[in-house]
């Protein structure tokens, strides 16, 4: 399948200017990162490309065919539903609601069985994070959109929820994620885009998926950021 490819976006809000002339390919199956301090436009460009927000510039062609995932930042999780209703009612919203596509989407994210009739209110976060990525995968999208999907889970929780979306892309599944977390940005993408006051400043190539170029990345950030206080 061809590629997402976005072409000189701008976005200002007011006087704000959020993105300037953005450009970037998404290749299909490609695993990409999102890096930059607060504020630097990460989000404005993951709305841009859900199409929440109209860019005030600039071309985003998106091929026939692609279907995208969401996982946003705050996934709302309604305390009374059950894991099994929640993940029901997304099928449902794609016609595929048999008991054998809900459990298949349950046991792709590791929900234990025995928790899957109990309410959402009584998971821990990192179950909660992980029903909310079977919502956003329950219409089999070839691509996923993750905003801060690992943040405030802990070591277990970000490794399990890591392993999650290393298997999704082995069979198959493009994905853009925004992190703050470095180390699991290297862990998981092929290619890191820096982003600064709404300008790509550089592309990172991961090859190694090591500490090293977690390490190398992270101080490459702090470089950049670092300039904001000057
Ligand atoms: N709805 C909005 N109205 C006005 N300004 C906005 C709006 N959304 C974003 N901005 C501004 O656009 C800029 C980029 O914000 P954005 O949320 O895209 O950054 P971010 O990189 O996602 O930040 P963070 O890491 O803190 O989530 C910021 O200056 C922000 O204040």
């Amino acid at each position: 399948m061809p590629a997402i490819v976005c072409q000189h976006i701008h976005k200002s809000y007011h006087h704000t200017c959020s993105l300037h002339d953005v450009s970037l390919t998404l290749e299909q199956g490609s695993v990409t990162g999102l890096l930059g301090p607060n504020g630097a436009g990460k989000s404005t460009l993951i709305k841009c490309l859900l199409g929440f927000v109209k860019p005030d510039r600039g071309t985003i062609i998106t091929p026939a065919g692609t279907t995208i995932g969401y996982l946003p930042e705050l996934a709302r999780i309604p305390p009374s539903l059950s894991a099994w209703k929640m993940v029901q009612l997304a099928c449902q919203l794609t016609h595929t609601d048999s008991t054998d596509q809900i459990s298949s989407l349950l046991n792709t994210v590791l929900l234990a069985p025995r928790h899957w009739h109990k309410p959402l209110g009584t998971f821990s976060k990192g179950m909660r994070q992980r029903v909310a990525l079977a919502y956003a995968i329950a219409g089999q999208p070839n691509w996923l959109i993750l905003d801060e999907p690992m943040s405030g889970l802990d070591a277990m929780g970000r490794r399990q929820f890591l392993d999650i979306l290393l298997d999704l892309n082995a069979r198959g599944t493009g994905m853009l994620v925004c992190s703050h977390i470095v180390p699991d940005l290297v862990r998981l993408c092929n290619r890191v885009l820096l982003i600064h006051q709404g300008s790509m400043i550089d592309t990172i190539h991961i090859s190694a998926h090591s500490m090293e170029e977690a390490a190398m990345l992270e101080n490459r950030l702090i470089q950049t950021a670092g300039h904001d206080f000057e």
